[in-house]
Order: C-alpha cells, then sequence, then structure tokens
C-alpha cells in the first residue's frame, strides 16, 4: 500500500531492533593496531599511556574495510580511541588535534556510515554486544574507563533497546493498522507497545544493580563527550590532522540518540515545543541513517494515529491509545529518576573539578526542565485527543 512503513526497510532487524545483529569483536589482522588499542583503551588510559600508543599507530588504509559491520566496528573503534586520546589527563589536559592516523581513517569511515565521528549511542550500545555462549545473557565487547560500572552501563542500556526489540511488531501493527484503518490491530499493537515500554522501563531498573555513581559521573561521562562550545575545554573544537586545520564541533554520546523514545513520540503524535523539538532533531544527526529516515517517513504518513483516535468512538482503542501514552510518560518520568541519581546529585556532591558536565547532560541539555517538560508534553498528549 503507498505509504505504508515496513520496518525492515530502515536497518530495523526483526530479532534485535535498532540493535545492530551480530556485530563482530574484531577487524582482520591488517587493522590489529586498531583493535589492539581500541581493547586496551580504559587500561591505556589508566596507565597514562594512551597517547604514546596512538602516536606510535600506522596510518591504515580504511577502505580495505569491507562490509557494514566492519565499517561500524571500525566507526566504534577510532572513536574509542579518540576519546582516550583527548581526556586521558581530564579536561585541563585535553589536546586540540587528533593525529592523522585516527583523525584520517575516523573522518572517511564516518562519511561512509553517515555518522559523525564521535563516540555515539549506534557505537557504544547498537554495535557494542554480542551473546554469551549459552544465548541466554549479552556481553559488552568494548568499553570506557570506569570497570565494571561502565560496562553496566553499556549492558543495561542494550538491555533496553533488546526489551524494544521484541515489542517490534507490535510497532509494525500500529504502522500497517492505521494505514489500513484496522482499529483492531492498532488496538492489538497498541496494547503490545505499552507491555513493551513497560518492559524497557523495567530493564532500565537494573541500572541500580552495579551501576556506581561516582564511577558513572567521575569516570565514564567524561569519556562520552564531545567537544566544541563555550564550556568545552575545547571551546573551537577539534583539529583532525589530515583532513582540515578548521577545528570541527561535535555533541558526545548520549542516550537521547536512541530512536526509540523518538518513534513513539512520532507514532503516539506527542509534541514539543521547537527548541526541545530542535536538541531531539539534532540527536537524529547521530543516528544510523537508516533510522534517522525512518522517523522522517513516519512523520511523513499520509494517515496519523492522532486523527484515528480523535474520530474514533471505539472506546477499546482510545483506551489503549491512553494507556500507552501512559506507559511512555512513566518510562520518562522513572528515566527523570535515574538522571537526577547518576548527573543532578552527583554534581552536589561536587566531586568532578570543572563545571562543562556538572548540570548538563553529555548531550549538553540544561537537565532536569527539558527531560520533564517532554515527559509533560507526553501526559498532555492524552487530553489534546
Ligand atoms: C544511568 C542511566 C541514564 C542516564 C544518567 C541518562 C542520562 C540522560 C541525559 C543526561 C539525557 C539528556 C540528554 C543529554 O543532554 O544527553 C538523556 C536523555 C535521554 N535518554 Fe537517557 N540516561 C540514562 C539511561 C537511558 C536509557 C537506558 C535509555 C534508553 C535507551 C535512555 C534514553 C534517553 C532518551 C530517549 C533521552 C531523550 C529524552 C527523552 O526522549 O525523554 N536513557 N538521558
Amino acid at each position: 500500500m503507498p505509504g505504508s512503513i515496513q520496518l525492515s526497510d530502515y536497518h530495523v532487524s526483526r530479532d534485535t531492533g535498532f540493535l545492530l545483529e551480530n556485530p563482530q569483536e574484531y577487524l582482520p589482522d591488517y587493522f590489529e593496531p586498531w583493535n589492539r588499542v581500541a581493547k586496551r583503551m580504559p587500561d591505556l588510559v589508566s596507565r597514562h599511556s594512551m597517547r604514546e600508543a596512538v602516536e606510535e599507530m600506522p596510518l591504515l588504509d580504511h577502505s580495505r574495510l569491507t562490509g557494514y559491520r566492519q565499517k561500524r566496528l571500525a566507526h566504534m573503534q577510532l572513536v574509542l580511541i579518540t576519546s582516550g586520546y583527548l581526556w586521558q589527563e581530564g579536561d585541563a589536559g585535553v589536546v586540540q588535534r587528533l593525529p592523522e592516523c585516527v583523525a584520517v581513517p575516523l573522518w572517511h569511515v564516518s562519511n561512509k556510515l553517515g555518522l559523525k565521528p564521535v563516540i555515539c549511542h549506534p557505537d557504544m550500545c547498537l554495535a557494542n554486544w554480542k551473546y554469551t555462549e549459552d544465548q541466554r545473557d549479552i556481553e559488552v565487547i568494548y568499553t570506557v574507563p570506569g570497570g565494571s560500572s561502565s560496562v553496566w552501563f553499556f549492558k543495561v542500556t542494550c538491555f533496553v533497546e533488546m526489551a524494544f526489540a521484541k515489542g517490534l511488531q507490535s510497532v509494525q501493527e500500529v504502522l500497517d493498522g492505521v494505514m489500513e484503518d484496522d482499529n483492531v490491530k492498532v488496538t492489538s499493537g497498541l496494547t503490545g507497545m505499552t507491555i513493551t515500554v513497560g518492559n524497557m522501563q523495567s530493564a532500565m531498573k537494573r541500572m541500580h544493580e552495579h551501576l556506581s555513581v561516582p564511577t558513572f559521573y567521575n569516570t565514564v561521562r567524561p569519556y562520552l563527550c564531545g567537544w566544541g562550545g563555550p564550556s568545552s575545554p575545547l571551546p573551537n573544537g577539534l583539529i583532525f590532522e589530515g583532513v582540515s586545520e578548521k577545528p570541527f564541533q561535535v555533541i558526545g554520546g548520549s542516550t537521547a540518540q536512541s530512536t526509540t523514545l523518538q518513534l513513539m513520540d512520532i507514532l503516539l503524535g506527542v509534541t514539543h515545543s521547537p527548541d526541545k523539538q530542535a536538541f531531539l532533531n539534532e540527536m537524529r544527526n547521530y543516528m544510523p541513517p537508516g533510522h534517522r529516515q525512518l522517523l522522517l517517513d513516519v512523520m511523513d504518513m499520509p494517515r496519523k494515529l492522532t486523527c484515528m483516535v480523535a474520530d474514533s468512538e471505539d472506546s477499546e482503542l482510545t483506551t489503549a491509545y491512553s494507556k500507552c501514552l501512559a506507559a511512555v510518560t512513566q518510562f520518562r518520568s522513572y528515566h527523570i529518576q535515574m538522571v537526577t541519581k547518576y548527573v543532578v546529585s552527583a554534581s552536589k556532591k561536587g566531586s568532578r573539578e570543572n563545571s562543562y558536565l556538572a548540570n548538563m547532560g553529555t548531550g549538553g541539555t540544561d537537565l532536569l526542565p527539558f527531560l520533564k517538560a517532554l515527559r509533560d508534553d507526553t501526559k498532555k498528549a492524552v487530553n489534546q485527543q
């Protein structure tokens, strides 16, 4: 049917959703220097020898990377190497230039993938997992300093994406049901989505099991930072040697780069004020292009769930819709609690010297008012019907 959307056309896996299916752990032998330095990044940083290790790396030919998975792995390795190289000595000891051996391949691989040349959710969550041998659990493949806390942060973020993936069929049902004007299908899809969002929240709750507040705040977050802007230790940005002498600015990694919530907002007709939406739109530039395109195409669908609900006297449909919005509202409220614990309260303990990251997310938002407004917009959407 014209205008209908198949999630599988957008680099979305039937089994793993937005998570990359079967990410690779090592590149071929030719790229051994990247394999070695990226894997050892936390250890090299703790020994203050990351910069030496990078400076000894040869300039490798990125055009020898074959296939999408290899390129995604190369991107993750190179952004990790960049992050360790920049932040090894903290904000005060940051460097202004990224050496050619990292800058040139990172620049080109990023352009090929349509990703920014900086650590991001598509690296550290979506392409950074594998099943354990018994297939019952997952393991994180690469990490940043912060020991078991950083590993757990990435792992639980994967659990949340995995919980979304398990409910993918419900999202497809809503998309199909809207196009076919099929109340039963949409109601069933919305009911499934409500369960999915609840499962995502339960998965997120697991963060508390092994994520230490001071370690997350002081050790993990700095390695997720981008560069550029007045409060950054690199206000003008970073120079990519061998690419351009003009410094380049990017936001760092943020969980706001997950496509999950933005997709639900668009489907459910949740709207945000222009300044908040501008931030969310900017986050789309850090998503894989297929996922970004999915959001645009769902926005452009010729039929809308909200119109269907507004015109409907089917109480099962309207109730399912309200319940789904309530679940997303709850998810956002719970997420606010996480951010309060791991960022806002941690910043009040004042253990990190600089103020750049203190009250801001790694994406650079003024945290709580921003997140509360998004939550309240979700709540309000019910009453707008
Ligand atoms: C310790 C756990 C977490 C912390 C401290 C945290 C922190 C943050 C921060 C600071 C922001 C604001 C954007 C920025 O400036 O970067 C944000 C936004 C966001 N985070 Fe998280 N996050 C956590 C876990 C998660 C998880 C597991 C997910 C799910 C994949 C998630 C999804 C989102 C989304 C979708 C947004 C955009 C705001 C919204 O749509 O409500 N977060 N997060």
